[in-house]
């Protein structure tokens, strides 16, 4: 097929899959009073057009200036960020705030101006930007219908619900029809089932616009339910990367496997309760943890008839579940065999295709 060309230069049009934001070797420190704070260390990522894609860390680990640095908001101290192949360190003035109206941002506290009404949150932007009134009024309109607020351009926000301030948030950071929308902790200040309904807005607005999302978040359940893919930032560095389906899966780096601990299946407190170390007279029941997911090909679910003909039909499931994520069967099953033979178990076990953890027994 002929590539789509679309501009008289023929250049190619950009297509969703190119790489689209690019860190190479970025650095970052900050001067403090009590010496440099290097905040980011050689950071390479690609960021994919038109893809969700979500950067978790601990506090401190250096997301709010990863994300800030595609906008210039921080300055790099070493390396590089482009947009589109255009170094954001070079840009002049004038192509800065060009860049700047290429990249909405939204934020956790929304910062809507209170004083302001809805319409003039919105419009702002645009006439700084030197739109026409009536083109002003008309992407207005459209911005608040496509974010479920029609009717609410004369409401100020103290009037508007947290999920509604977003929704303004979100409306006023289309306003120039970015390429690129950066969420900054946008759902952290939200009720989980309004989280939901936002997180359902920016996937509509990705769907729709093809734009491409980076969001920081503290929360997993964010990048679960909307991201492509995620990187995971631990002390300024970059630990790993990936889909989520691969990453939440089957997480590598001890920071991951941590910020995931509260998603992982648990044993139930009646069985924590009485969990040995070694089979005792009346603990004789081996527990094992079997975990799927992160693994390319296993987009069915779980076979049954494996685990059975691996582990006999003593094995009894005691808690867990399979669930998917991007069409990739995941989860972990609690096991327990009474009276098995630990050895002999576990080496049945390993023949089934999962990851096993010996939990003790009860
Ligand atoms: N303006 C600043 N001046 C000095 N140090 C800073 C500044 N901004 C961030 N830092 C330091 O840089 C490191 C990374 O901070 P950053 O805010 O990027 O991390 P984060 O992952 O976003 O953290 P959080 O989740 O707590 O917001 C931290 O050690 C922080 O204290």
């Amino acid at each position: 097929m002929e590539p789509h060309v679309d501009d008289a230069a023929g250049r190619q049009a950009p297509r969703a899959g190119d790489a689209h934001i690019v860190f190479r070797s970025l650095s970052k420190h900050y001067h403090t009073a009590r010496g440099p704070v290097e905040a980011l260390k050689g950071i390479d990522l690609k960021i994919r057009r038109a893809e969700i894609f979500g950067i978790i860390g601990r506090s401190g680990a250096g997301k709010s200036s990863l994300i800030r640095t595609i906008n210039r908001l921080e300055r790099a101290s070493g390396g590089s960020v482009e947009i589109d192949g255009q170094d954001v360190q070079r840009l002049s003035g004038n192509e800065l705030v060009r860049l700047r109206r290429r990249t909405g941002m939204i934020f956790q506290h929304f910062n809507l101006l209170r004083s302001k009404s809805v319409f003039e949150n919105l419009a702002l932007p645009a006439r700084a930007a030197g739109l026409p009134r009536a083109e002003i009024r008309r992407r207005v309109e459209r911005l608040l219908a496509l974010v479920g607020l029609e009717g609410k351009a004369e409401v100020f926000p103290s009037r508007l619900s947290g999920g509604q301030k977003q929704r303004v948030g979100i409306a006023r950071a289309l306003m120039l029809d970015p390429e690129v929308l950066l969420c900054d902790e946008a759902t952290s200040a939200l009720d989980p089932e309004t989280t939901q309904t936002i997180l359902a807005l920016l996937r509509e607005i990705n769907r729709r616009l093809g734009l491409t999302i980076v969001l920081i978040t503290h929360e997993m359940a964010v990048i679960r339910e909307v991201c492509d893919r995620v990187a995971v930032l631990e002390h300024g560095e970059l630990v790993e990367s990936g889909p989520v389906w691969q990453v939440f899966g089957a997480p590598r780096h001890d920071a991951t496997k941590a910020m995931l601990a509260p998603l992982a299946v648990r044993l139930p407190e009646d069985l924590a309760a009485r969990l040995r170390e070694a089979p005792q007279e009346g603990h004789d029941t081996l527990v094992f943890k079997l975990d799927y997911g992160g693994v390319k090909g296993r987009q069915d679910g779980v076979g049954l008839g494996r685990i059975l003909a691996a582990l006999g039909d003593r094995a009894m499931l005691l808690h867990g579940g399979i669930d998917r994520l991007q069409g990739h069967a995941q989860g972990s099953l609690l096991v327990g065999i009474k009276g098995g033979d630990a050895r002999t178990a576990l080496e049945q076990a390993a023949l089934i295709d999962a990851r096993i953890e010996v939990v003790g027994y009860v």
